[in-house]
């Protein structure tokens, strides 16, 4: 069963091109990595995906529902309750702990401080971060911020977790065991995974792979990608 489609996707900013006539459809529960050469489109296309951009043509379809045509206020809800995101840089709040980051999107959700916070610190054990739950942003290293910013994707069970290069700051050996872990949290929790990664390596851990190519999505072939 389908859970992201879009058909035809164009977005320009100013006068660059970056989606023209792009199309895709997601599987339920998948890990789908998303590669291609820079400048390609795959950023702005995961952001359209995850309602963060609006076309300027083409539609968007989440779980049945029209995403693309939804205001700023129902797309945001959906952002927030729906979905998850891991970024490059990890992105985590500088003055929080490590588990006050993980915690964030609980926190988000109305969930009371100190049950989010106990939730949050299930993950270290998981992640391999025991003992620095305590520890700022600045107090870890690369690997290990990265394992905080997958746990606070993943923390709030989203439908679909949206992961820009999330490796892409890190060592190969340390990026592919983000990835193992990423990967495997998100199967148990039958979490979607839509992953944007220039590294073979890294796309070798999805299920499938598509590839950007001038603002199109193709498959691995080569054959542009229908809806
Ligand atoms: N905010 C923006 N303003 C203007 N142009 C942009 C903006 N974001 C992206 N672009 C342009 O749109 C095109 C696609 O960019 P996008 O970031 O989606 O590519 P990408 O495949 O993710 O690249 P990379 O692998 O380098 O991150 C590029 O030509 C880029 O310069």
């Amino acid at each position: 069963m389908s859970i992201i489609t879009a058909r035809d996707v164009t977005l320009s900013f100013g006068q660059t091109p970056a989606l023209r006539g792009a199309s895709l459809t997601v599987e339920a529960g998948e890990v789908l990595a998303v590669m291609g050469p820079s400048g390609s489109g795959k950023s702005t296309l995961l952001h359209c995906l995850a309602g963060i951009l609006t076309p300027d043509d083409g539609e968007i379809h989440f779980d049945g529902r029209r995403l693309d045509t939804l205001d700023e206020t129902a797309r945001s809800a959906l952002r927030r309750d729906t979905f998850g995101f891991v970024f490059q840089f990890g992105q985590l709040v500088p003055e929080l702990t490590a588990e006050e980051n993980v915690a964030l999107p609980l926190l988000l959700h109305g969930v009371r401080r100190t049950a989010a916070v106990r939730a949050a610190r299930e993950w270290f054990p998981r992640l391999g971060l025991d003992g620095l739950e305590r520890r700022r942003s600045g107090e870890l290293s690369g690997g290990q911020a990265q394992r905080v910013a997958l746990a606070r994707g993943l923390v709030a069970r989203p439908r679909v977790l949206f992961a820009d290069e999330p490796t892409g700051a890190l060592d190969s050996l340390t990026g592919e065991h983000v990835m193992d872990l990423l990967v495997d949290s998100a199967r148990e929790q039958g979490t979607t995974v839509i992953v944007v990664t220039h590294e073979p390596r890294v796309a070798a851990y999805a299920g499938r792979e598509v590839v950007v190519r001038d603002g199109k999505v193709h498959s691995l072939a080569g054959e542009p990608v229908g809806s």
